[in-house]
């Protein structure tokens, strides 16, 4: 990994503009992977200068349209794809990047989402190229290496992201599919709803890339079966996930899919591990586009927050927004024990009430919470179980439509409700502990009969999060234990 790291910083140094804080290094964790720690006996503050990384060395929508741009002469945008040189007859003969991005129009190209984009071409030029200049016609320029082969080398291997759960339900032909799919029934509803919606547009961005991937097989004369190419995209898809940055992409302004599209790769910067704190440790900002053949989005930023850095080995960490660890395991495949943003959804749960009583209160019901938009997303976390559990609650356990509307509205407050409900919320709190409880003495067998199969981590994540469901429950039940 040190000569990965190195040669990474070597190829960014090519760029004037390039800067890392010589006080900082990256070092590979046991449990975290790499990540960024202060090195030098020295003091970092406030708004100090961390990593600046400029465009060109930022993998984005628009400099992945610059690079392919560079192979397919017809491609021709605006403030991305200009100042590129003509290239000879004889390079043309040397990559086969000419003869596979030819296939790609500028208006398919323009019309994918940044995800679809990136996970195409990172496909293309991490995987593919490889492969295609081993081939007969090629072998003798098999010089032809990606631009962006130091930054690739430095991802998270398959196995290292392998704890992700759309990645146990999605892969195709693995021999563990039999173990993920009892994973997967022991994860909690909330994960396992989020596992489904991203499965759900892994699935929906193949369906859009994977025409050209069969082209290019036919091209290529491809050795990977496409069940293994799309393992690998789906990798790729993980990658992306996992490592993207918000930053705003010109090109997305106007698009339907702006908010998913607008991100960008920094190398270096995606070593940053996450912290639950915000707005402590530090933060990015991304400095206007300057045209000066300078090529994308703009120079990237990381600086020192509030925090003052002066322990030497202190770990620098990045808040990747408040997220609770069923999200964090689902996008990133790890959880922090004791997360502070950790929460309950506990929908399931009061639809499981809700369809327990007579069918004609329950139409009801749904009628009156779905027209005050009370339906469904019901939630607990530490410190509160939200005010649209607690009106769905009253309204399935008091039947009483006139007070739960004045309770909505405000008019009336919840001490109303409280000795009403007091009795089924104990029973569906306690049912939740037994349901975490039930989970984990599963979770345990596994662990037994997995003959080290399935890394251990993969178990101790679900464990953790039914762990902390216990915790904010048990508190909810100590603080209604106090009630009336
Ligand atoms: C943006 S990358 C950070 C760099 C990463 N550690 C690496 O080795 O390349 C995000 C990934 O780092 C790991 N990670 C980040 N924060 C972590 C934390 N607090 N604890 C454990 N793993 C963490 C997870 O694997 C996550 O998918």
């Amino acid at each position: 990994m040190e000569a990965k790291i190195s040669n990474l910083l070597h190829w960014l140094s090519q760029s004037e503009n390039f800067e890392f804080n010589n006080a900082i290094e990256v070092i590979d964790a046991e449990h975290s992977g790499r990540g960024v720690y202060l090195q030098v006996q020295t003091s970092l503050k406030r708004n100090d200068v961390l990593i600046s990384i400029p465009s060109s060395y930022q993998l984005n929508f628009h400099s992945v349209l610059y690079h392919i741009s560079k192979f397919n002469k017809l491609i021709s945008i605006s403030n991305v794809t200009d100042e590129i040189a003509n290239d000879s007859e004889a390079t043309y003969t040397k990559d086969p990047r000419y003869q596979a991005y030819s296939i790609l129009s500028q208006e398919f190209l323009l019309q994918l989402s940044s995800f679809q984009l990136l996970c195409l071409y990172i496909l293309a030029e991490w995987v593919l190229l490889p492969e295609w200049v081993l081939l007969p016609e090629w072998s003798t320029k098999s010089s032809v290496v990606s631009f962006w082969k130091p930054f690739f080398d430095i991802w998270p291997t398959q196995f290292e992201l392998g704890s992700i759960p759309t990645i146990w339900n999605c892969q195709r032909s693995n021999e563990l599919t039999e173990y993920y799919n009892k994973l997967i029934q022991l994860l909690p509803y909330a994960s396992l709803s989020h596992m489904n919606r991203i499965t759900k547009l892994v699935q929906a961005d193949w369906e859009v890339i994977h025409p050209i991937v069969d082209k290019w097989n036919q091209m290529f004369k491809a050795k990977l079966t496409l069940d293994e190419q799309f393992n690998k995209f789906l990798h790729i898809y993980f990658i992306i996930n996992s490592r993207c940055l918000y930053c705003e992409i010109p090109l997305k302004k106007d698009s339907e899919d702006k908010i998913a599209s607008n991100f960008t790769m920094v190398p270096l910067v995606d070593f940053l591990n996450h912290s639950d704190t915000i707005d402590k440790y530090c933060y990015p900002q991304v400095n206007p586009f300057k045209k000066d053949g300078v090529v994308g989005v703009g120079q990237f930023m990381i600086r020192v927050g509030e925090h003052t850095y002066n322990q030497l080995g202190e770990q620098i960490f990045l808040n990747y927004g408040p997220h609770s660890n069923d999200f964090l395991l689902n996008e990133y495949g790890f959880v922090i024990p004791d997360n502070k943003w950790n929460f309950l959804d506990i929908t399931e749960v009061i639809i499981q009430l809700l369809n327990k009583t007579c069918s004609k209160d329950k139409d009801e019901m749904i009628k009156l919470l779905k027209e005050n938009d009370y339906w469904e997303d019901y939630t607990i976390n530490y410190d509160e179980i939200s005010y649209r559990t607690s009106v769905a609650l009253s309204l399935i356990v008091s039947k009483d439509f006139e007070r739960v509307k004045k309770f909505m509205l405000g008019y009336i407050t919840e001490d109303y409700f409280i000795p009403k409900i007091k009795s089924t919320l104990v029973e569906m709190l306690q049912h939740i502990i037994l349901n975490s409880n039930n989970k984990i003495s599963s979770v345990n067998d596994l662990i037994e009969k997995n003959e080290e199969q399935i890394p251990k981590r993969y178990f101790e994540n679900i464990i953790t999060i039914h762990q902390d469901y216990i915790k904010i429950v048990q508190n909810h039940l100590n603080k209604i234990s106090d009630w009336l």
